[in-house]
């Protein structure tokens, strides 16, 4: 047994996986095979979903029936209803709302008991969930501001429901082709913290509904999928006192505080799906005649880039993209989860053809001949 020690797993091989490959020093992402450029432009969200999932793109018959599959599962139970006007009314945080939602959906679930090897069940669990994941989100923040959900039409895409939903106003094509884009960049990205918290809970063969909420509670954290929202209180805070974004982050960074996207574990280079958004950005700007948010975050990125040696991840762009796009702040990291159960589902699946117990090892720091005194006695 090796007794090496590799802090935060860095660069351990843990699994063989088909879903999505990266190459860090040439900042490239790939999702079985096709670059994420290219799926970015081309393939919508359940497109993706179907290639994660299903091995290979669909055809239009297989993508249709898929689609149709995913739109019919996105009602939501009574009860999950009232579990998320209980969690709206108390004020609980989005993320945290959607991580005890999703929990919940397993009450609901007529696969909920289904074994972890039954094919047809992950399927239909697999769509249910990430059907669900956005209209109890979209319900969530209806709710929290007094109003009431707006139910799911089956006849608009996974993306423009969502924005549907969520402002009960059917989005134009640019704002749900920009969404359907930001979905696909987020759906899957190799063994991230969250996903190998998916796998590691459904190692013990634990169900899909108990990995993908493991999952949420970890991409919560502000070193993962929660710096997005980071980066626009950032971005908004330099803006409301009307500060140089440069002299910010300088100060920032001379009081050893960390800039909100930027840096990562994998990528030596700038994350392939921040350009994408970055163009986003940019673009929805120039639509709306206002490029203050696009230009903020590029003087950040190049102080950064050059001082510091470090490359925006895909949480700095995604920010003013959404926040462009009129997204709440705090919406920002459970949409990165409604994008990326895909990607946690396809890994769990992986994981499951061919199982083995996810158990790592410590080295033990402590005391190895304690003598035990009795209570009364300490
Ligand atoms: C979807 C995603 O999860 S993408 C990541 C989202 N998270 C963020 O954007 C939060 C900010 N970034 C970070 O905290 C880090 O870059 C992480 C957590 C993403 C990756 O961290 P690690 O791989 O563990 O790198 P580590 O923390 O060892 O950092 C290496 C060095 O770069 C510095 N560094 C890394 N990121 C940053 C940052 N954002 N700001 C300032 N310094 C940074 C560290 O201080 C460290 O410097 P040191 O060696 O002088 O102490
Ligand atoms: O891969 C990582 O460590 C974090 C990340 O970018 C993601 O999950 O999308």
């Amino acid at each position: 047994m090796s007794t090496e020690l590799k802090r935060g797993l860095e660069g351990v091989v843990v699994a063989e996986s088909d879903l999505s490959y990266i190459d860090g020093d040439a900042g490239e992402l790939i999702y079985r095979g096709y670059a994420i450029e290219e799926l970015a432009r081309e393939a919508s969200y359940e497109e993706t979903l179907y290639l994660l999932w299903h091995d290979e793109l669909p055809t239009e018959a297989e993508l249709a029936e898929f689609s149709q599959q995913m739109a019919a599962a996105r009602e939501l139970d009574d009860g999950v209803l009232d579990i998320i006007r209980e969690l709206a009314a108390s004020g609980e945080e989005p993320m945290a709302a959607l991580r005890t939602i999703t929990s919940a959906l397993s009450a609901a679930d007529p696969d909920a008991d289904a074994d972890f090897d039954d094919t047809e069940a992950n399927n239909r669990k697999s769509r249910r969930i990430t059907a669900k994941m956005p209209t109890a989100l979209a319900a969530y923040n209806r709710l929290r501001n007094g109003n009431e959900p707006v139910a799911p039409r089956e006849d608009l895409s996974h993306a423009a429901n969502f924005l549907y939903m969520l402002n009960n106003e059917e989005p134009d094509d640019v704002l749900a082709e920009t969404f359907d884009m930001a979905l696909v960049l987020h759906a899957d990205h190799g063994l991230n913290a969250s996903t190998f918290a998916a796998m590691v809970t459904a190692s013990t063969l634990a169900d899909l509904h108990s990995a993908v909420t493991s999952a949420i509670g970890t991409l919560s954290g502000s070193l993962h999928g929660g710096a997005n929202a980071d980066v626009m209180r950032m971005l908004q805070a330099i803006d409301d006192d009307e500060l140089d974004p440069v002299e910010w982050v300088k100060d920032a960074i001379d009081r050893g505080e960390r800039i909100a996207g930027f840096g990562h574990r994998v990528y030596n280079v700038k994350d392939p799906r921040a350009k994408i958004l970055g163009e986003e950005s940019e673009a929805l700007g120039e639509a709306a005649g206002d490029t203050k948010w696009y230009e903020m975050s590029v003087a950040i990125e190049d102080y950064i880039s050059e001082e510091k040696g470090l490359a925006p991840n895909v949480d700095f762009y995604s920010a003013t993209t959404y926040y462009q796009m009129g997204i709440p702040i705090d919406l920002y990291t459970p949409i990165f989860a409604v994008a990326r159960s895909g990607g946690w589902i396809a890994h769990v699946l992986e994981q499951w053809e061919d199982n083995r117990l996810i158990r790592p090892r410590a080295q033990y720091t402590g005391d190895r001949d304690a003598e035990f005194v009795p209570l009364e006695e300490r």
